[in-house]
C-alpha cells in the first residue's frame, strides 16, 4: 500500500500552453489535467514535442501557462521555487568542470546561502545516497555519463526536496546503467518520501518508477490515458518478469501508437502441403 501523505501534492489543472515567437504560434498544451498526491510518482511519456517538458516547466516555474494552474505543495510554482520545495534534474543536468565533484554538489546550498560546515555534511549525505562515495575530489570528466547523473541527482538532493521533477534524467545513458539507475532512484524516492513527476521515453523506465504513468497525445498535447502502476513501493527488479508488467507494457503502447497491428493470417492453399 502507497503512503499518501495530506502535505499536498502536484496539481495541473486545466492547463493550456501557446507559445508566441514573432509570427509562430505554437499551440503546446490544451486543457492539461493531472493529480500527482504527495509522497506518489508519476511519469509523462508521449510522442516527441506533445509538451512533456513544457508541463515539468511549467511546475520549475521556468514558462507560465498561458491558462490554467499550477499548483507544487498547495502553492504556485513561483512561490515553491522561493521556497525551494523542489529540484529539476534534466538530461543535461551540468556539472561545473572546474569543480570536484564535492564542490558540484554542494553548489544549490551554497546559492542557497547555507553554511560551508553545514553544506559539507549534506553534500557528503548525498553523495553516499547516490552511490559515489569516494568520487568527491574527482573532477566530472573523470566520471562516467551515469556517474555525472548520479552526481547531478545528489546535487538536487542537498536541498531535501518534497518534490523532484525529472526531464529525460537517464536519456543519454546506455540500458544497463539506466536500469541501474532507475533502482538507485527508487530507493532513494523511498528513503526521501519524495513526490515524484518524470519526462520520459521509456515505456518501461515509466512502469518502474511510477504510480501512476499519464500519456500524452500529440500536439497540441493533453493527457489522453492514465494507467496505475499496482506494484506499491518495495519494487526490485523482479518486477519486470511478473506478467502484470507486460500487461501495463501493452496497455501503454496501445495508448500511445494504437493497436498493434495484428499478424496477416497465413494463406494456406492445397500447394503449399503438396508434397512432391
Ligand atoms: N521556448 C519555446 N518557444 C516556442 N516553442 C516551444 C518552446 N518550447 C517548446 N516549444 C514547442 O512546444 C511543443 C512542445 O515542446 P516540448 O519540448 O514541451 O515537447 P516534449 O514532449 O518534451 O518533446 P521531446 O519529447 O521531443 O523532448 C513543441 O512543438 C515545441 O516546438
Amino acid at each position: 500500500m502507497v503512503a499518501i501523505s495530506s502535505e499536498g501534492g502536484m496539481s495541473i489543472r486545466d492547463v493550456g500552453m501557446v507559445y508566441r515567437r514573432g509570427e509562430q504560434v505554437t499551440t503546446a498544451l490544451v486543457g492539461c489535467n493531472l493529480e500527482i498526491p504527495a509522497g506518489n510518482w508519476a511519469s509523462l511519456i508521449g510522442a516527441s514535442g506533445c509538451g512533456k517538458s513544457t508541463l515539468l516547466r511549467i511546475l520549475a516555474d521556468i514558462v507560465k501557462p498561458t491558462s490554467g494552474t499550477a499548483l507544487i505543495g498547495g502553492v504556485s510554482p513561483a512561490e515553491a521555487r522561493a521556497a525551494r520545495t523542489y529540484a529539476l534534474v534534466s538530461q543535461q543536468s551540468t556539472m561545473l568542470p572546474w569543480r570536484k565533484i564535492l564542490a558540484n554538489v554542494e553548489l544549490g546550498l551554497e546559492v542557497a546561502g547555507v553554511d560551508k560546515a553545514d553544506r559539507r555534511r549534506r553534500a557528503e549525505e548525498a553523495i553516499e545516497l547516490v552511490g559515489l562515495k569516494g568520487f568527491e575530489q574527482a573532477f566530472p570528466s573523470e566520471l562516467s555519463g551515469g556517474m555525472r547523473q548520479r552526481a547531478a541527482i545528489a546535487r538536487a538532493l542537498t536541498l531535501k526536496p518534497r518534490f523532484l521533477l525529472m526531464d529525460e534524467p537517464f536519456g543519454a545513458l546506455d540500458e544497463i546503467t539506466r536500469e541501474k539507475l532507475n533502482f538507485e532512484l527508487l530507493r532513494i524516492l523511498k528513503e526521501t518520501s519524495a513526490t515524484l513527476l518524470l519526462v520520459t521515453h521509456s515505456i518501461s523506465e515509466a512502469i518502474i518508477l511510477s504510480d501512476t504513468v499519464a500519456v500524452m497525445s500529440p500536439r497540441p498535447g493533453r493527457i489522453s490515458h492514465r494507467v496505475e502502476i499496482g506494484f506499491g513501493h518495495d519494487r526490485t527488479a523482479d518486477m519486470r518478469d511478473d506478467p502484470q508488467f507486460a500487461a501495463y507494457e501493452a496497455e501503454l503502447r496501445h495508448a500511445l501508437h494504437g493497436p498493434a497491428p495484428t499478424a496477416r493470417p497465413a494463406v494456406h492453399t492445397a500447394s503449399t502441403y503438396a508434397t512432391a
